[in-house]
Order: C-alpha cells, then structure tokens, then sequence
C-alpha cells in the first residue's frame, strides 16, 4: 500500500519574540501562512518493523536526523505499531532556508501514517505530537494560516490573506535557527504589530498586510550574512510592495499584486540566488490530503 502527501512550505508574516523561557526556548506570538510550494512524501507500508527515509537530496539526512523519521518513531513507539514504512521525499523546498521544510515533511509523516497504519488520530492529537518533534510541526498539520504562540505549538486559526503573488529567493547560504535565536538581544526590540495584522487579514487589506510584515530575528540574520539585505533591497527595486526574510532565514519574500510585476522580480532575481520561485498562499486551514 502506498500513500502521497504533500508538505507545503510557511512563511512568517509576522514574527515577535516576547521573552526566553525557562526551558531555553523563546516565548513567540506569530503569524504564519502556507504556501504553494510543496515537497511530495510516498510513504510504502511495509510489513516488516523498519522505518526507511529515502532522499536523493544531499542536505537531506536518510537517518534518525530526519525529522520525518522521528515523526514516524514517535508513532510507532507510542501506538504500539506493529508495522514499517518507507518514506520517499522528494525536495522541493530549499534547505536550512526558514521555510519550516524539514517541519513540514515531519507534519506531512504524521498525518500520512496516522491513514497508512490505521490510527484514527485527530489532527490535534498529531499536532500535540508534532510540537515534540519541533515548534513549527504544529503549525505545519493544520497548514493554512493561523497565530502561533508560547514556543509555536499554540495555533489558532485565522482566514486566507488577501490574493497576492508571494516571490522568494534563497541565497546561497543555509542558517542555522539556533544560531539565530541565541544570538537575539532581547532589549531594544521593535515589536511588530501583531494585533493590527491580524486585523489586517481579517479585513483582507492588502496595504495594512504590506505595511505590518515584520520578523524580529532578521536584523540577527542580516548582521550574520549581509547578502541578505541586498536580495532585499533588489526585491523593493524591482517593484516589490513589501519585503520580508521568512523565519530565521536566509530566504527573503516579496508581496506584490500584478502578474507583470512579478515576472520582472522573478526574472531579475535569478541571476543573483540560489534559488528563486513564485507562488501563491494556500489561504486558509483546509485538508492537506
Ligand atoms: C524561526 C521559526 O522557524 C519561525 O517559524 C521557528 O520559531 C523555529 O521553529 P523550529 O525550527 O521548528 O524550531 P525547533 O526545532 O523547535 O528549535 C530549534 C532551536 O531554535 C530555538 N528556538 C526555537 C523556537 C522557539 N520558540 N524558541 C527558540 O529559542 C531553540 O534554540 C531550539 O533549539
Ligand atoms: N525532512 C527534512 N528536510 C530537510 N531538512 C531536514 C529534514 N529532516 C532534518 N533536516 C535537517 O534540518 C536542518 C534544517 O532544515 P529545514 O529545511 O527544516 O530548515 P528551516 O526551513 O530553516 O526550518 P524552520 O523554518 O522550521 O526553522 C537541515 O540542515 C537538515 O539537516
């Protein structure tokens, strides 16, 4: 029996840090969206115990450092499965790059298996399961958009954005979330709005939207790596109406509204990235598979 499940890639539209916990983590309000960029999961049952990851990708580990492979540990060791998997990925999502992939393929797993091995799970238990695995998994079994807070495993709902075009170019660097975080000065941050881009949402205002986008860990980002802000400042040149890096980064979005506005930053940014896509938001919560 085979199975295919997508795994949509997040961007943060909002992100704040409230505070450090005791537990090491940051206390965080968020707001965060799905979007059209997926990598593609082909899960196998197999009739043996063994969990296999195949990837053909060479910043993606085949082991236990999988996080799709320890979301299928998790289940199986906690239901009692008496059963296997192979898990084929295929990556479409760059790595390292703040787009949560390796969050969502872990999110994507779950739910896959809770159909493959029959265990009838909510997506709030996989959820709850998910937050064990990392703080964006949560978030990435509902999918849609929605605020997240405490560490990033309290999601509630929130509707699509407004229609827009969202580009994004990765430079040639990967960033570390760890890195970020404890680099973070907690004193003198400039807080987003979040109240104001929820509302933002809620009335499907374009130009609110725009003018609220803000993440407080890329000034930390773009102090570490300066090529950043350059994919940025080329972003609003080629007519970009709002520009923000995605999580801890290095990816840089853009948000703009006209078909040929996006083509002339699409096409000017590839000659200077990585990797470069434009894609739509999925919009609001709705089933993945
Ligand atoms: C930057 C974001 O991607 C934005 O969506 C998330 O906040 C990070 O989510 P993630 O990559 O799933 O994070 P985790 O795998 O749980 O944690 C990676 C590391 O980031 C730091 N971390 C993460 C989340 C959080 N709320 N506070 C933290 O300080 C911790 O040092 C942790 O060891
Ligand atoms: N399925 C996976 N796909 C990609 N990377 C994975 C996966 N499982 C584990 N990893 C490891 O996780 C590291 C971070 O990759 P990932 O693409 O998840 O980062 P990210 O997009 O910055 O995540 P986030 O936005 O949640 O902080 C990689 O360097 C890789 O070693």
């Amino acid at each position: 029996m085979k199975l295919l499940v997508k795994a949509p890639a997040k961007i943060n539209l909002s992100l704040d840090v409230l505070g450090k916990r005791d537990d090491g983590y940051h206390e965080v309000e968020m707001i965060m969206t799905t979007i059209d960029l997926a990598d593609r999961l082909e899960l196998t049952l197999l009739e043996t115990n063994e969990i296999k990851i195949v990837s053909h990708n060479r910043f993606v580990p085949d082991d236990h450092r999988n996080l799709a492979y320890q979301a299928a540990v998790l289940l199986k060791e906690r239901f009692n499965v008496n059963k296997g998997v192979s898990i084929a990925i295929e990556k479409v999502i760059p790595v390292a790059a703040g787009l949560a992939g390796g969050s969502s393929d872990a999110a994507a797993a779950l739910r896959g298996l809770n159909k493959l091995w029959g265990l009838g799970l909510t997506l709030d238990e996989l959820a709850e399961i998910g937050a064990e695995i990392g703080s964006d998994v949560s978030f990435c079994v509902y999918g849609g958009t929605a605020l997240a807070t405490g560490r990033g495993e309290m999601i509630q709902p929130l509707p699509a954005p407004p229609t827009c075009w969202v580009i994004l170019a990765k430079p040639f660097i990967g960033v570390s979330t760890a890195d970020v975080y404890r680099k973070l000065n907690l004193n003198g941050l400039k807080h987003p709005n979040t109240k104001e881009m929820i509302q933002a949402i809620h009335t499907s205002d374009y130009g609110l939207v725009c003018r609220h986008l803000a993440n407080v860990l890329e000034d930390v980002t773009l102090k570490m790596h300066p090529e950043v802000n350059q994919i940025k400042e080329q972003m609003k040149r080629f007519g970009a109406d709002a520009v923000l890096m995605s999580g801890s980064g290095p990816t840089v979005f853009g948000l703009v509204h006209h078909d040929s506005r996006m083509h002339r930053i699409y096409n000017g940014l590839r000659g200077f990235c990585d990797q470069v896509f434009a894609v739509r938001m999925l919009g609001e919560r709705h089933r993945l598979d």
